[in-house]
């Protein structure tokens, strides 16, 4: 046997609301949640998790767009789906075993059959809900899915799953590595915080920074939470936490806008973002707020990686 290449890509859930996608991506990641935040009409993509294997990265993103359908409508939905899935490597498509395939599924097969060779893996959700046969049945129904919107190849693959049970939680990660691309890794294992909260602290941190110059700089920010640590030597009932967050932006004039004169108006920020954060996690912080230049950034996700993202 060959050696096997290291494989790394992006990957983006999609489905009805209820299928079960947050579901599935928290047991695809396990602990493990992404920190972060930029704004989803703007960067495309938000990252929700990343799964580190021996053999394959994936990349978990949410794809804006596909969620709201019915507010909006015709060629914009179908630019905003194209666009916004253009950059991902793949897509899973949830379909859960304990429905039957519908109007809403139809709806977005009909999106996703629009975009030219990109590998879409129908995932049948909510395996545990149904017996054997019915999940045969519905594993038949979403591979005839497949066929009449994509054609004689349908799907890139149909597969069962049950978040909650864990069965074939794993086979989803083989099949989804399978679709990426030979790649090294674009995240260093272990970069990422445990912490669920720091998502919430991101976006803290960004609606702060973004208070007041929100037209100057439209589309130019992204904060990263590069670590969340209690500091040592505190007693139990007077923890301090330390927050460190890194802000991007694109240019020297937009860093000099978060900055302010003399650094007031980063030092407002941080007071802002302070306050929430303390309030969201019950206890003391000392929040360190770094602002760096990406230029370009927001453009591709793959850029972000090389940024040091
Ligand atoms: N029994 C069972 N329930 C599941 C499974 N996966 C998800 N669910 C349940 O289905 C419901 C919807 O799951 P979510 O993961 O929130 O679905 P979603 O697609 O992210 O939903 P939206 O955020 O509305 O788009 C929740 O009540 C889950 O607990 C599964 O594998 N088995």
């Amino acid at each position: 046997m060959s050696t096997q290449q290291y494989r790394a890509g992006f990957i983006s859930l999609v489905g009805r609301p209820n299928a079960g996608k947050s579901t599935l991506t928290n047991a695809l990641v396990g602990h493990k949640v992404a920190i972060t935040s930029a704004k989803p009409q703007t960067t495309r993509h938000t990252i929700r998790g990343i799964v580190h294997r021996e053999d394959a990265q994936l990349i978990l993103v949410d794809t804006p767009g596909l969620h709201r359908p019915r507010t909006l409508l015709g060629q914009r939905l179908n630019d905003l789906v194209a666009d916004t899935l253009a950059e991902v490597d793949a897509i899973g498509f949830c379909l859960p075993a304990n429905e039957q395939v519908g109007p809403g599924d139809r709806f977005i097969s009909a999106q996703l059959a629009r975009l030219q060779r990109k590998p879409i893996i129908a995932v049948v959700t909510k395996a545990d809900l149904v017996s054997k046969e019915a999940l045969a049945r519905q594993l038949l129904s979403v591979t005839e899915l497949g066929r009449e919107v994509l054609g004689a190849d349908g799907w890139a693959d149909v597969v069962p799953v049950s978040a909650v049970d864990g069965y074939q939680v794993s086979t989803v990660a083989d099949v989804f590595a399978s679709h990426m691309p030979e790649s090294p890794p674009l995240y260093p294992d272990g970069e990422l915080t445990d912490e669920p909260e720091a998502v919430m602290v991101a976006e803290l941190v960004r609606e702060a920074a973004l208070e007041g110059v929100r037209d100057e700089l439209p589309h130019s920010l992204a904060v990263v939470v590069e670590e969340i640590v209690p500091r040592e030597g505190r007693s139990d009932d007077n923890p301090l936490l330390d927050v460190r967050v890194n802000l991007y932006v694109e240019r020297p004039s937009q860093k000099a806008i978060i900055i302010g004169k003399g650094g007031a108006r980063l030092r407002e920020v941080g007071t802002t973002a302070r306050k929430g954060i303390e309030a969201l996690l019950g206890t003391r912080v000392y929040l360190d707020l770094h602002v760096k230049i990406a230029k370009d950034w927001q453009r591709d996700p793959r850029q972000l990686v090389k940024l040091g993202f």
